[in-house]
């Protein structure tokens, strides 16, 4: 599309999109704030207990892959709303298994933080 301006302006270009969609991301889905609030609560949680460097690489992708399982979610439920504002089961079935991703990733993220956090509260 804009080859001739670059392979190296075109990437800038790319990562400005990227920041924006992530700016409008924690600015409007209520679901990604809280997500982001609770990432910050465990940021503040690993100071305050001195996590080692293994539980902060563990926690830092944990909540690296919920906030952008959330992200993708977020774009799937976008894009069937705009395909098909009305009541549709696919659509629905879509949206079910797309939630369902953001599910498990939640759940595996909450188990990481109970076994680094538990044997410290206990
Ligand atoms: N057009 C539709 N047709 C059928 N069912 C739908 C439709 N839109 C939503 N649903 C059902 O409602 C559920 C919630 O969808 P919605 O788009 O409101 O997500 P949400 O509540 O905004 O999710 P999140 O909290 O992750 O942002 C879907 O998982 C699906 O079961």
């Amino acid at each position: 599309m804009h080859k001739k301006e670059g392979f190296l302006r075109n990437r800038l270009r790319s990562v400005g999109f990227a920041l924006r969609g992530a700016y409008l991301l924690i600015r409007t889905e209520s679901s990604i704030k809280i997500q982001v609030f609770i990432a910050l609560v465990v940021t503040l949680a690993g100071f305050y207990f001195g996590i080692s460097k293994t539980e902060w690489m563990v926690q830092i992708l944990a909540i690296g892959v919920v906030i952008g399982v959330e992200g993708l979610n977020t774009a799937i439920e976008k894009l069937c709303d705009y395909q098909q504002p009305n009541f549709d089961e696919k659509i629905g079935f879509i949206k079910d298994i797309s939630a369902g991703a953001v599910m498990l990733v939640s759940v595996a993220a909450v188990v990481v933080g109970l076994i680094i956090y538990l044997p410290k509260i206990l």
